[in-house]
């Protein structure tokens, strides 16, 4: 077996688990955020700086590392482990939602997605054959089923047949999957917003008895409340015995949430991105560090964290980096928010331990969003 989910705990107070997930490359305490390092880096961080913050676990890109440097080049360097210098979990997605959100020209078929590379123009396909082959010669700990993400809204007509594809192309990535014992493959439940239609779509991969299952075309514009909806009836129709991945997500209230109603693994580009124009994740809720009134602040961004941003740099400086465009600002409030999600997520486990997680919510959420929830 690739991986081995092992249930610790359920919060008596909300749906939530403690877990365990061990991989090849080690053991992943769930629930868990994923940084996501889609081109092989966690963009602005060393492997060194995400182990000394704990990242216990990050993702990667199939689409993005088979348009460049090219899965064969990763594999000559051993895998993706090797390429990167990172030796804990790695899980890579299959390039499904990638193609739909970045390329131009696609067209799916039932074979897969012809496209063009939003690089070079070129005419490529990616089928669920090809999308093993590629993970399979990346190497990562955990591989995703190739899926097509239905847009929101979209017509149920059109949710419906996407689903029945996905559901084949899941089957022939079992198939076409060559390495089962090194590599867990999730398949993907979809099914958009419509409720039997999410039921179809989980019966059909939890008979394909897959080692874990993700829950995939949400976080794509759906008002958060419809997100949380389609977990209450989703999420129960998955094993209790297998890790359930929300791809995608998310905010901090998201993460929080999406743990109460079961969920062990997230991913989202989140707290890389935003930091990258200066936004960062506080205790007390979004301080956009480059606002002028941070000009002469010289307290930390968050004088609640002990990071190595917040021990050592104030708001004004890291406010300078960012308005003179200087590397090391982008870094900075890149470490202070991984961090921060990845503190939150300790907590959130922490809480589960102690059947406080109800309570740990409001409390949280009280403080970043400044009101009572
Ligand atoms: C940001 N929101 C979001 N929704 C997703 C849905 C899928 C989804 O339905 N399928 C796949 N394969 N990936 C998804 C991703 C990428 C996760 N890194 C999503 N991201």
């Amino acid at each position: 077996m690739a991986i081995r989910y092992e249930l610790l705990k359920t919060c008596h107070q909300t749906g939530a688990r403690l877990g365990r997930l061990h991989t090849p490359h080690g053991i992943v305490e769930t629930p868990a955020f994923m940084p996501v390092g889609t081109l092989a880096t966690v963009k602005a961080m060393s492997p060194e700086e995400l182990e000394e913050m704990d990242a216990q676990i990050i993702l990667s890109n199939t689409y993005h590392l088979f348009l460049r440097p090219g899965h064969e080049v990763v594999a000559a360097a051993g895998g993706l482990h090797r390429f990167m210098h990172w030796n804990r979990p790695i899980l890579t997605d299959s390039g499904g939602f990638q193609v739909f959100s970045l390329s131009k020209l696609r067209h799916i078929t039932e074979d897969g997605v012809t496209f063009r590379s939003h690089i070079s123009g070129e005419p490529l396909f990616i089928g669920p054959e090809k999308a093993m082959e590629i993970q399979n010669a990346l190497g990562s700990d955990i591989i995703m089923a190739f899926d097509e993400c239905a847009p929101y809204p979209a017509e149920r007509e059109y949710v419906e047949t996407s689903l029945e594809r996905t559901t084949r192309w899941a089957e022939r990535c079992l198939k076409a999957h060559k390495r089962p014992d090194e590599q867990a493959l999730f398949g993907i439940v979809q099914g958009g917003v419509y409720r039997d239609l999410r039921e179809r779509s989980a019966r059909s991969l939890t008979a394909l008895d897959f080692p874990g299952y993700a829950i995939g075309g949400l976080s794509v514009g759906e008002p958060k409340e419809i997100m949380y909806d389609v977990l209450e009836y989703t999420v129960p129709l998955l094993p209790d015995t297998k890790p359930r991945y929300l791809m995608g997500v998310g905010s901090p209230d998201a993460l929080v949430e999406g743990a109460v109603r079961g969920i062990d693994m997230f991913d989202c580009v989140l707290p890389t991105r935003i930091a990258r124009n200066g936004t960062t994740m506080t205790s007390r809720g979004r301080l956009v560090v480059r606002n002028a009134k941070y000009a002469r602040d010289f307290s930390p961004l968050d004088p609640a964290c002990d990071c190595y941003t917040c021990r050592n740099y104030t708001r004004a400086y890291i406010r300078h980096l960012i308005k003179s465009d200087e590397i090391l600002g982008l870094r900075l409030t890149t470490y202070h928010n991984l961090y921060f999600l990845l503190r939150l997520m300790e907590n959130v486990r922490q809480a589960i331990r102690e059947d406080r997680l109800r309570n740990f919510r409001d409390e949280f959420f009280a403080q970043y969003y400044g009101q009572n929830s």
